[in-house]
């Protein structure tokens, strides 16, 4: 049953952690990744810097670009204040199975929901398929070469509003060099970058904030 490496951890997560405790969930996906099997979760190390931001924007609606097996979905969802909502995009089923089932373990399945499918056909049916009107936080974490690309289609769509906060994973690990700059000299964004370490390794990551002017 578990062969793929996203089922494993899902695994571990139901064998070691407690139901309707986010955190618990957060560390025992940490603890597997960083003994058995590394994942690409943003991890503990980003995770806090995540989390102050989140804490300091104070989010009503927030989008995750990327979901991958619910890692970061459950760690924002953990600080969201009530009524507060977390859409999380991703278009591979395996991954969203094991991500659903990571949120429902977790108990956050009421501040979050996956939407499944492609972030391009996605992005464009938030405002009147979903009924949102602006974004107030977007973590982005998909592939790398479509940071950019979705960024553009989030201020094409009117989906950012004067404060967005838009925070990146990996602008050095992988990289995301057209992203950064465009968001560093397009002059709509007022940028911050986050310096830390790559999920479960030494090696030198970040996170780059970057705030939409309006
Ligand atoms: C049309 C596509 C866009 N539309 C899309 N629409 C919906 N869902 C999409 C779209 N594009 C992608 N996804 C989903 O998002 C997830 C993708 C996540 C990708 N993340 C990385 O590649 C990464 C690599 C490393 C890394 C570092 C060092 C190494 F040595 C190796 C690896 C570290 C990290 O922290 C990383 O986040 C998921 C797997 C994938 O199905
Ligand atoms: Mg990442």
């Amino acid at each position: 049953m578990n062969h793929t490496k996203e089922q494993r951890v899902l695994q571990y997560v139901l064998d070691n952690a407690t139901r309707g405790d986010p955190q618990s969930v957060v560390d025992s996906i940490d603890n597997y990744c960083n003994k058995e099997e590394w994942a690409m979760n943003v991890g503990d190390q980003k995770g806090l810097i995540l989390d102050n931001i989140v804490n300091e924007s104070n989010p009503c609606v927030l989008l995750e670009l990327g979901t991958y097996c619910g890692y970061s979905a459950v760690r924002i969802a953990r600080l969201l204040k009530p009524g507060a909502h977390l859409y999380t995009v991703e278009f591979n089923p395996a991954f969203a199975a094991v991500a659903k089932q990571m949120i429902e373990f977790a108990g956050v399945q009421d501040k979050v929901q996956i939407l499944e499918g492609n972030t391009q056909d996605i992005i464009p049916q938030l405002k009147k398929k979903y009924e949102v009107d602006t974004l107030d936080f977007v973590f982005i974490d998909h592939w790398k070469d479509k940071y950019l690309e979705d960024t553009k289609l989030l201020e094409k769509c009117n989906l950012l509003r004067k404060g967005t906060v838009v925070l990146a994973d990996n602008v050095i690990v992988p990289g995301a060099p057209d992203f950064l700059e465009y968001v560093r000299t397009c002059g709509r964004y007022d940028c911050t970058n986050y310096p830390s370490f790559l999920e479960y390794m030494d090696e030198k990551d970040a996170l780059e904030k970057a705030i939409f002017r309006g």
